[in-house]
């Protein structure tokens, strides 16, 4: 196990209406010439308070579901709702863009290359908080400001650096504190905690789980980690070549997968008590 168990791991918190609804979702790209099918056929929805994981190895196609969900990308085929609203590609207005951002926001892998580089977190939250909060008065909205990057964990000092001057931990924190400072609907995590240590992944994942049990929002979670996913995630898609293999409760689908690629990543999976440490310091030569 690489991470710590969380206090809220699997708690029910979804209320049973779906927020985003996706059916026969499609996505061929063109490689060399040749047709590449990356999402085949996926259907899902995710309810209002859920977090959904979304669990496969590199390449599965969970980012290009991600994609098709903010409409980044275009699906040749199938139908995505957010409020029961399609969720066309291509939108050029900026009050559907906006419209949109407060219903899905994203949080990815690597917080340095999506932060702006001349923006401190301070910054970064209240450039969203003016584009989505413009009636607000600038005191209240530096008040909010200051309750996300609370609500986060970054200290005042912390809050007025520049990004290449904080660890990826704190950088990811930007990330979520920009993420909900839209109050969105779903936030999709796209590996948002992979390139992190484990002691800080645990403190970020934990964050997650108080954040979402005080907003009531919902997550999209992709990973290729197991254990993360399980602690997290209420149900859990699992996603191999374009196409979902297998799904349910996260517990069930993992304490008792049913599918072979399911049971392979499961075996795949460091388990408690696995120490990378040891095996190296078993391979090391003596030292004379
Ligand atoms: N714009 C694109 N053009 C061509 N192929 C693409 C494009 N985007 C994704 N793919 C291909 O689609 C497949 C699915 O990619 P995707 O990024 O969705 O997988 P993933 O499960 O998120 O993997 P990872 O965890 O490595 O990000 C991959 O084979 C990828 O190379």
């Amino acid at each position: 196990m690489t991470v710590q168990q969380t206090h809220h791991a699997n708690e029910p918190r979804a209320t049973g209406t779906a927020v985003v609804e996706a059916t026969g979702l499609r996505k061929t790209f063109r490689l060399d010439h040749r047709e590449f099918v990356a999402v085949d056929n996926v259907s899902f929805d995710v309810l209002r308070g859920e977090c959904l994981g979304l669990v496969g190895e590199s390449g599965s196609g969970k980012t290009t579901v991600a994609k098709l969900l903010l409409g980044i990308e275009r699906p040749d085929a199938g139908r995505i709702t957010v409020n029961g609203r399609p969720r066309d590609h291509g939108v050029t207005k900026a009050r559907e863009r906006r419209r949109r951002a407060r219903e899905t926001q994203i949080v990815f892998q690597d917080p340095y290359t999506s932060l702006d580089p001349r923006q401190s977190a301070h910054q970064a939250v209240m450039e969203v908080l003016r584009l989505h909060f413009g009636e607000l008065s600038g005191a209240r909205r530096e008040k909010r400001a200051g309750e996300l990057l609370d609500s986060v964990g970054l200290d005042t000092r912390r809050r007025h650096a520049l990004p290449i001057n904080l660890s990826g931990g704190q950088r990811q924190r930007i990330g979520i504190a920009r993420a909900l400072a839209a109050e969105p609907d779903v936030i999709i995590l796209d590996e948002a905690v992979s390139g992190l240590d484990v002691s800080i992944q645990a403190q970020v994942l934990n964050l997650l789980a108080d954040l979402q049990a005080e907003t009531g929002m919902s997550y999209i979670f992709i990973s290729h980690d197991l254990s993360v996913i399980r602690q997290l995630a209420d149900r859990v898609i699992v996603m191999r070549d374009g196409t979902i293999v297998e799904r349910g409760q996260t517990a069930k689908v993992f304490d008792d997968p049913q599918h072979p690629y399911t049971q392979m990543l499961r075996a795949a999976a460091p388990r408690p008590g696995w120490r990378p440490e040891r095996r190296a310091a078993e391979s090391r030569p003596q030292a004379t």
